[in-house]
């Protein structure tokens, strides 16, 4: 059991979202919609940046690159930045809805009543974030939302300094960050926030964390 925090931090894929989700459906759809996006935004900021991150020169080199990053799930954030314009046409035409577990918009609904503040840090672009809280099948979850947060803007989710920026940014040390990923709770608690790992279902415990570990949002689990 914890004290309650100020913040809760949230990580995205294995927390809040089933791993399937970002894997099966999103990661397949900016696949298939690269090719035809690099060709005509050329010349846009964000496949600027991805042509100097991959140093690919032309389009077919570029979707290569891409694609192999897309394969072996590598949190660029140049992709990432990408994969959030593509995903917006799929999300805003109501294509795709985003899984949230059902535990999530009912703690997003106590810590409100409680004074609690919700923040996201994601590798996923914010871009992409706000989309996938936007368009959950859960409806609109937007509104229990006070920051997002993605390495462009805080910096690696496994380094120290991301979780020391997002300190300073929400301007509190009473933050409590959930994610399923040992390395990135590591980085945090040094950082000096407290944290607790999600074992969802179908994920495989890691003996080597000592981090407390939580199936779910529940209070009887978490404390708050
Ligand atoms: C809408 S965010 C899409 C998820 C994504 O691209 C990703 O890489 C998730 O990483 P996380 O840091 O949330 O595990
Ligand atoms: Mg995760």
């Amino acid at each position: 059991m914890g004290s309650a925090p100020e913040v809760v931090l949230l990580d995205i894929e294995g927390t809040t979202t089933d791993i399937s989700f970002v894997h099966d459906v999103l990661f397949p759809l900016s696949r298939r919609a690269l090719p035809e996006y690099i060709a005509e935004h050329w010349n846009d900021d964000e496949v600027r940046d991805a042509r100097e991150a991959t140093g690919a020169s032309d389009i077919g080199g570029l979707i290569e690159h891409l694609t192999a990053w897309i394969d072996a799930d590598r949190k660029e954030p140049t992709l990432k930045a990408i994969q959030g314009k593509i995903w917006r046409g799929a999300f805003e035409s109501g294509q795709v809805k985003s899984h949230v577990y059902p535990d999530v918009p009912v703690a997003f609904q106590r810590w409100k009543a409680r004074g609690i503040r919700i923040a996201i840090f994601s590798s996923g672009s914010i871009e992409a974030q706000e989309l996938l809280f936007r368009h959950s099948e859960q409806g609109d979850l937007t509104g229990f939302l006070s920051g997002y947060f993605d390495p462009t803007t805080a910096g690696p989710k496994r380094e120290v300094r991301a979780y020391e920026a997002i300190l300073r940014a929400l301007g509190t040390r009473q933050v409590a960050f959930l994610s399923d990923v040992t390395a990135e709770l590591d980085a945090a608690r040094t950082a000096g926030l407290s944290t607790w790992q999600l074992l969802r279902p179908g994920v495989a415990d890691d003996a080597g964390s000592t981090h407390p570990k939580v199936s779910t949002f529940a209070p009887d689990e978490l404390g708050f």
